[in-house]
């Protein structure tokens, strides 16, 4: 490929750190940026940094590449990064055709399931859109967007079944603060991805509610072995779910301040109501959304996942957290 041309998809603070990422890689590269909000990209053309996440960040993409006109930053680009939470992604892509993807690789960012279909980005987009499996690429790992605006060493599994298109991909994010390594794992990656933020509020919870350091590594212990049945039933091949796209993701959102998914369970924890824990944040926490997705999946499959099924009962059946939870501790080990 000559000069590479990526779209990103999207706002926010994962969106944000990742066009810093592909802007401080070497690798010359044109990069095109869709956003919702007008009002964020007249700010980002005339001061250079988006005013809502990661303001620290200085952005270097000419004027005419950022845009709230989807199909004009698409139609030139190889890659398209899509980087919105799940439950917008619909939303978002309104007006896209599959003609308008031909052809392109399809990297998804997101970490969840998108709503009604009840199915990760790749598979949705396989099924929507026609794009071969061959053609989609999975960024995922243990990376928070405010580490990377501070340059603090990361490390991103690259994920394609096409190995070729992941060690291109990962060319254009390797940095002095980013390391990457690829994997085929494109389904392991994705569904880890979206459990680990349903045990990230678990955690929240479970912090909230006063349980100590030490529950929490029993519950973080016994979370990986959940994540581990859910998705060797899945996709059943030989995965080490001790690699950081699948432990280490589940660590750094379980423990760091940083993290979205935990801080909106700490709140639920101390006795907020979901709308009002929403509220309070200005970012998304996906495991909200994936927790309603995962208990509709896992009747197919059936695997014993008392985490997320106490997630389930305090987040939709509006089941006490400190009833959940005490039962919850009966079933650990
Ligand atoms: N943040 C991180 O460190 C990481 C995030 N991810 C994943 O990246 C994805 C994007 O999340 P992240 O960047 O954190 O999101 P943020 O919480 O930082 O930002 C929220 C985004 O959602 C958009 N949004 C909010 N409400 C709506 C709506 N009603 N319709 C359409 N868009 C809406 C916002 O747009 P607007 O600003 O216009 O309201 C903004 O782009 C998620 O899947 C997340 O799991 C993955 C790795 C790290
Ligand atoms: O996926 C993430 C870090 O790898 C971000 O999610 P949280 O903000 O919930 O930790």
């Amino acid at each position: 490929m000559m000069r590479p041309k990526v779209a990103m998809i999207g706002g926010g603070s994962w969106a944000t750190a990742v066009i810093k990422m592909l802007s401080d890689n070497l690798t010359e590269k044109d990069i095109y940026w869709w956003l919702r909000d007008t009002e964020v990209i007249e700010h980002l053309k005339k001061y250079k940094h988006n005013p809502k996440y990661l303001s620290s960040v200085e952005i270097r993409i000419p004027e005419s590449h950022i845009s709230d006109q989807l199909p004009a930053i698409l139609e030139p680009v190889d890659y398209v990064i899509l980087n919105v939470p799940a439950a917008f992604l619909k939303e978002s892509l309104r007006g896209v055709t599959p003609e308008m993807l031909a052809g392109k690789k399809i990297v998804s960012a997101i970490k969840g399931i998108v709503p009604d279909e009840n199915q990760i980005i790749g598979e949705f987009m396989q099924e929507k859109y026609g794009i071969p499996k061959e053609d989609l690429i999975v960024i995922s790992g243990p990376c928070h967007a405010e580490e990377v605006a501070l340059e603090k060493l990361s490390y991103l599994t690259i994920s394609s079944v096409t190995l070729e298109y992941a060690v291109e991909f990962s060319k254009l994010l390797n940095t002095r603060y980013i390391k990457t390594n690829v994997s085929d794992d494109i389904y392991g990656t994705e569904y880890a991805a979206v459990l680990k933020n349903i045990y990230a509020v678990a955690s929240g919870i479970c912090h909230g509610l006063g349980y100590g350091d030490n529950f929490q590594a029993v519950l973080i212990s016994n979370a990986v072995r959940e994540m581990k049945d859910f998705v060797d039933a899945v996709h059943p091949i030989d995965r080490d779910i001790k690699e950081s796209a699948y432990l280490g993701d589940l660590l750094v959102t379980a423990y760091s301040q940083f993290s979205r998914n935990r801080t909106f369970g700490n709140m639920i924890g101390k006795g907020y109501t979901v709308k009002s824990a929403q509220l309070e944040m200005n970012m998304i926490a996906e495991g909200y959304y994936a927790t309603a997705c995962m208990h509709v999946i896992n009747k197919k499959y059936k695997v014993d996942m008392p985490i997320s099924r106490a997630v389930y009962a305090i987040l939709y059946e509006k089941n006490s957290p400190q009833i959940e939870m005490r039962l919850l501790t009966e079933k650990l080990i």
